[in-house]
């Protein structure tokens, strides 16, 4: 029994990756999940030559209010129906470590899995408050990530702190299938394909209905 009703044991751990593997990781909260999320995921797995894209439902983000948060078992169920792709992985093995930080997740992956080419995916609104992640620093020197373009973000994104911060090792677009090879800290900046979607707005419309 886990803290998570309805949260199956398999869901509380990583999915497989062979060694070698190019694996994005997309956190989130998918408070619902959207066609945006399957859209970057499917570009990301196209510009960066990624063999998987892993969905990681998050307990809850450190930086959000969580009392409109679904359960962790609906989000969970919801983002399988949504990704529908044979390459994408949903998961939720964060709850299982005790912490809902990143940097914490990524430490255990590459303890767990060392071989494994893992890459950070998130949409260019979380880069322009990257600052405000704990041990955000860390997680640039851990993995090498890949920002998506988003509607409105772009140029909060690359005016913020953090791209300030890692200003020098920012890779041209062109070279983002070497980014899963390269050694950290190293991010690219992926434009488009653009969506406006957002989990925000959807809850939103749910409330209006
Ligand atoms: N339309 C979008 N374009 C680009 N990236 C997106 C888009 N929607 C979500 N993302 C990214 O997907 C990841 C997970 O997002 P999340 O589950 O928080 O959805 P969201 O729509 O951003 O939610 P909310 O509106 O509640 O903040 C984040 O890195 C986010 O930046
Ligand atoms: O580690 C942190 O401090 C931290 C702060 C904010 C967000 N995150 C993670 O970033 C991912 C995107 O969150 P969200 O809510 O924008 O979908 C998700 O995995 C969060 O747990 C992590």
């Amino acid at each position: 029994m886990t803290r998570h009703a309805g949260v199956s044991e398999a869901d509380l751990r990583p999915p497989h990756a062979a060694p070698g593997m190019r694996i994005g990781l997309l956190g989130g909260s998918f408070n619902p999940p959207h066609a945006a999320h399957r859209l970057i995921s499917l570009n990301a797995m196209k510009r960066l030559g990624l063999d998987r894209v892993w969905w990681m439902v998050t307990p809850g983000n450190p930086l959000k209010d969580h009392r409109e948060l679904a359960p962790l078992a609906e989000r969970i169920a919801h983002a399988r129906d949504v990704s529908r792709h044979p390459k994408i992985e949903v998961t939720a093995f964060e709850a299982a470590i005790g912490t809902a930080y990143t940097a914490a997740a990524l430490r255990h992956l590459r303890r767990r899995m060392p071989r494994v080419r893992f890459v950070w995916l998130m949409g260019a609104d979380n880069l322009a408050g990257f600052h405000r992640w704990n041990e955000w620093e860390t997680i640039f020197e851990t993995v090498p990530i890949a920002v998506e373009d988003r509607p409105h973000w772009r140029h909060r994104a690359l005016a913020s702190p953090a791209a300030h911060r890692f200003a020098r090792s920012r890779v041209p677009e062109s070279y983002a299938a070497a980014l899963p090879n390269l050694p950290t800290p190293a991010w690219a900046y992926l434009s488009g394909p653009l969506s406006k979607l957002s989990s925000t707005a959807l809850r939103a419309q749910r409330r209006d209905r």
